[in-house]
């Protein structure tokens, strides 16, 4: 019979086996009646009276379950349970569970394998994916002690769902002990028999009793196909832990893919693309220049088109995978797949405890967001932004230097501008429509809502940058001089005063032929102003003459209308309203025309200062954030969701989401070493412009629930959509539209070989400024969620956390600079799933060390939150690392089941970090 290892196929990552779930050819199989979304199928493993192949000899045994699906001859290797060792009648942590997707029917067969472990570092090998006929030879590392072999329906319609087995040698004839298979349920109540198993503590024992109090929903059920939308590939494991009173807790761990992953980057690009479009044409469209600046332009342009065209394609490749949602770590380095998250993944434990209520604990899982192609060379984001602004600052080259932010100020006004243009004069002609409705209340409310706009368009000038690039852009037309530098008012140190005007700004052979005027600005700006004045003005008029059904004599009630502008407000009784406004409106939309005209050029002009001093240094920036935000921002979505989803019941966090917004906590595991540094400067930098983001929640309306992306680098919104019942039980203000903000977090603890290098012989001072500075990101997301929260919630709140203390803790672990301080991850990690925040863990590929750093933590709060008896704290460790989803991650990512740890690495690492033996070793990254 062949055996056929799971996910040995061709893209490693395939969980279902063929054939595919419901695809069953030309046979009819009794599917299992489960809930949806439920697993159809869990069972838990224990032998009885093993026989050892050797007089004397302890047994350390493990279960290896295959399937056999009905319409194929072939066996699929399943999972395996934990090993268990020294006792003859094992019973195993591990159980074994078949998530909704899996094909299983009542006629799939089940076998079970039970192996005698005598070298355990051969025991991941055996279970890794070898090439065909490479599986080496059955008997290293472990021997065959006897096999027992069911059908899927007998067991579920057997007496209390129990089989009791006979293990019997490869021939069928010997009978070597017994293997008792239990159907369980999460959160069904189970009478049990008082049973011993053994201990972290060698020889001790334990007695358990398996008995579950009935559940309650973690996560609204019904809302499962809004998730599922979302999320992919679930791999599901599941294991039972007694408590310190010697119950049983179970325990179910969930890792999916999310379409996300894809999804998000395609928006985003796309944005990007249309941003950088309307750039270039602004650019092309900024008039006459002198010849200097004009050849700078169609250098910048050559540029810009390029890096366009070059999103575009990494767009097109990025559409042919359509359906993906996993991006593996060996893939990191290649450039079509730049902008996408490495092995993005939910990482769920869902936890049933006997007198507690049912939990659930996410976090996710992403390689440290970072541009791997570009590569580190020269470090990360944080240090490159940091040195260019640094260097044009200080050259002689510019004239005006203008600071990140009054070039973000730039852009969010030609923003502004983009949008204000238009709806201004939509807004102007519904005024016209109700005035030829002859409609007073009409009139009102377009007049209203003119105003605001106009307001707005007239606020987006009020601002010194405007004027300097004007003057600047003044000084770059062919003829244009200055009579003497000018700098943006608004930042005085931003100035390059000390430096004498670069030779080829000065153009001394243009002729000072005409002088600027600085007033003329002010003007063209100030009539848009006195325009909409006119407006209102007769507005009043007219619907004042409307009401007393009297003429007027034109004169002017305030100031404005003595203004030339104003001279246009007379009415005339015999006159339609349409007629005596529709000049005015005129009016207002050429000055408009002139306002927009002036400032969208000298603006774009600061633009194209900025890019024409570092070509092509500034574009291959933008590219390095983009990229870098891109995978950021896919992971935060994705977070974002999950979290909405398990939290719509809970009006507490609905509250907190629209007052104070979400703390998202990232812990970083990079070290401060070599290529890492770069990463993690990636990192900081990805994850603080997350900033820019806000979400807002909208009812969907046709069963495409994907996230929308809108508005432009300096600030995108996301917008999720949720189906109409769930949108309907959202608070008021996040119906509305409310814009709901997130304020990332980052600690980074390396804890690697390599952290060991920078602690001895490197710095370890990007770490320490990094944690430093997010600890007070945190306090004063803290101090806002205690003011702006409820008292009544507040003061709950208190009684169930310390908060403070903790906060307190983490400052103190943080200023101690003491080596792998893993504490501070612990108290950052605390800190965060008490806020209601989301949870992020990171570290190069979100494979090796998350794993270890995931598994820890899910351990770490089953004995903190639902008593895990102590000393089965490593074996649930090793539990979950040997046969828990992360070793699937890593067989994912790899194609091979083992940890990419070294003995020599591990030696290096934090002791709980540390994975069991025959999990780690050489692996091909
Ligand atoms: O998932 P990671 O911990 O980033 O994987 C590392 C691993 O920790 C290290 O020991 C190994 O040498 C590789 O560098 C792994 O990184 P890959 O990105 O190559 O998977």
């Amino acid at each position: 019979m062949e055996i056929k290892e799971e996910g040995a196929s061709e893209e490693g990552q395939n969980f279902l086996p063929t054939p595919q779930a419901n695809d069953t050819g030309d046979f009819q199989f009794t599917s299992i009646q489960t809930t949806p979304d439920e697993p159809q199928l869990e069972f838990i493993l224990a032998c009885k009276d093993l026989v050892a192949p050797v007089r004397d000899r302890k047994l350390n045994t493990l279960v290896q379950i295959s399937v056999i699906h009905p319409a194929e001859q072939g066996l699929t290797r399943y999972s395996s349970t934990e090993i268990v060792e020294g006792t003859r009648d094992p019973l195993f942590l591990t159980g074994v569970t078949f998530p909704s997707e899996y094909p299983i029917y009542e006629e799939t067969k089940i076998k079970l394998t039970v192996y005698d472990v005598k070298d355990k570092s051969y025991d991941t090998v055996r279970t890794s994916v070898l090439p065909e006929h490479k599986d080496p030879p059955p008997e290293v590392g472990r021997s065959f002690l006897g096999y027992a072999s069911f059908k899927v329906g007998d067991l579920l319609k057997s007496k209390e769902q129990v089989l009791t087995l006979s293990l019997r040698t490869s021939d069928g004839g010997k009978v070597v002990g017994t293997i008792q298979v239990s159907v369980v349920k999460m959160g069904e109540i189970e009478d049990g028999e008082a049973d011993h198993i053994t201990t972290d503590v060698q020889g001790q024992k334990c007695a358990l009793v398996c008995e579950c109090t009935a559940p309650e929903s973690v996560s609204g059920k019904d809302n499962l196909p809004f998730l599922n939308a979302v999320l992919k590939n679930p791999v599901c494991k599941l294991y039972r832990f007694p408590t310190s009173d010697n119950k049983w807790m179970r325990i179910r761990e969930q890792m999916s893919e999310s379409i996300l992953s894809f999804h998000i980057p395609k928006e985003l690009i796309s944005l990007q693309i249309k941003e950088d479009l309307c750039r270039n044409q602004e650019l092309k469209e900024l008039g006459e220049l002198s010849p200097h600046w004009d050849n700078l332009r169609k250098n910048v342009l050559t540029h810009c088109d390029q890096m366009v065209n070059m999103y575009q394609d990494i767009l097109t490749e990025l559409s042919k995978e359509t359906g993906s949602s996993f991006k593996s770590s060996s893939s990191k380095g290649e450039k079509t797949l730049e902008f996408v998250p490495i092995n993005l993944h939910l990482q769920r434990m869902h936890v049933h405890s006997p007198h507690l209520k049912d939990a659930l604990y996410d976090v996710i899982t992403v390689g440290a967001p970072a541009a791997h192609f570009q590569g580190f060379k020269n470090g990360g984001l944080r240090k490159l932004l940091h040195r260019f602004e640094t260097e044009r600052r200080n050259t002689g080259y510019q004239f005006i230097y203008y600071s990140p932010e009054n070039t973000a100020k730039a852009k969010e006004v030609l923003s502004n501008i983009n949008q204000l243009q238009p709806l201004i004069a939509t807004h102007a002609d519904l005024l016209l429509n109700s005035a030829s409705q002859h409609s007073p209340d009409s009139l009102k409310n377009s007049l209203k809502m003119l105003s605001e706009k106009t307001e707005l368009f007239v606020h987006a000038f009020k601002d010194q940058l405007v004027r300097s690039a004007l003057l600047a852009l003044y000084t770059a037309r062919p003829g244009g001089v200055l009579k003497k530098p000018s700098s943006p008012k608004t930042s005085t140190e931003e100035s390059s005063s000390q430096d004498p005007p670069p030779p080829m700004r000065r153009q001394d052979s243009i002729p000072h032929h005409s002088d600027y005027d600085e007033e003329e600005w002010d003007r063209v700006w100030a009539h848009v102003g006195k325009s909409l004045n006119c407006i209102i003005a007769m507005v009043d008029k007219l619907i004042e003459r409307d009401g007393s059904g009297e003429g007027d004599d034109g004169s002017g009630k305030d100031g404005e209308k003595g203004h030339s502008l104003g001279d246009s407000v007379i009415t005339h009784p015999q006159e339609d309203w349409y007629e005596q406004l529709y000049p005015l409106i005129l009016t207002l939309k050429d000055c408009m025309g002139e306002v927009v005209n002036r400032a969208k050029q000298s603006l774009t002009f600061v633009l194209l200062q900025e890019l024409a001093y570092s070509l092509p240094q500034c574009l291959m920036l933008t590219l390095r954030r983009d990229v870098v935000f891109s995978q950021a921002l896919a992971g935060l979505v994705c977070g974002f969701i999950i979290k909405l989803h398990t939290s719509l019941c809970d009006p507490g966090f609905l509250e907190q989401l629209h007052t104070v917004g979400l703390i998202v906590q990232y812990e970083g595991l990079l070290s401060t070493y070599s290529e890492e540094i770069g990463m993690l400067e990636d990192m900081a930098v990805g994850i603080s412009d997350l900033k820019k983001v806000a979400f807002k929640i909208t009812e969907a309306t046709s069963s495409d629930v994907l996230p929308v992306i809108t508005g432009r680098r300096e600030h995108y919104v996301v917008e999720v959509k949720l189906p109409g019942r769930m949108f309907e039980s959202l608070p008021l203000q996040i119906k509305e539209g409310q814009l709901l903000h997130v304020y990332p977090v980052l600690f980074n603890v390396g804890i690697n070989e390599q952290q060991t290098l920078a602690e001895r012989f490197g710095d370890v001072s990007l770490q320490e400024s990094i944690n430093q500075e997010n600890f007070e990101l945190l306090k004063e997301y803290y101090t806002v969620f205690m003011e702006k929260m409820p008292p009544d919630y507040i003061s709950h709140f208190q009684e169930q956390n310390d908060l403070k203390g903790l906060l307190e803790n983490l400052h103190q672990n943080i200023q101690a600079k003491k080596r792998k301080n893993v504490e501070i991850m612990w108290l950052a990690a605390t800190i965060c799933r008490k806020l209601n925040g989301i949870r992020f863990t990171c570290c190069k590929s979100a494979k090796d060390r998350t794993s270890m750093s995931v598994t820890l933590e899910q351990c770490s709060i089953l004995r903190d939150e639902h008593q895990l008896h102590k000393d089965f704290f490593i074996r649930a460790l090793d539990c979950m690392r040997r046969e828990g989803c992360r070793i699937e991650n890593v067989l994912k990512n790899i194609k091979c089941r083992k940890y990419a740890f070294n003995m020599l690495q591990l030696m290096a690492f934090p002791k709980y970090y540390r994975p069991p033996e025959g999990t780690y070793g050489k692996a091909d990254t």
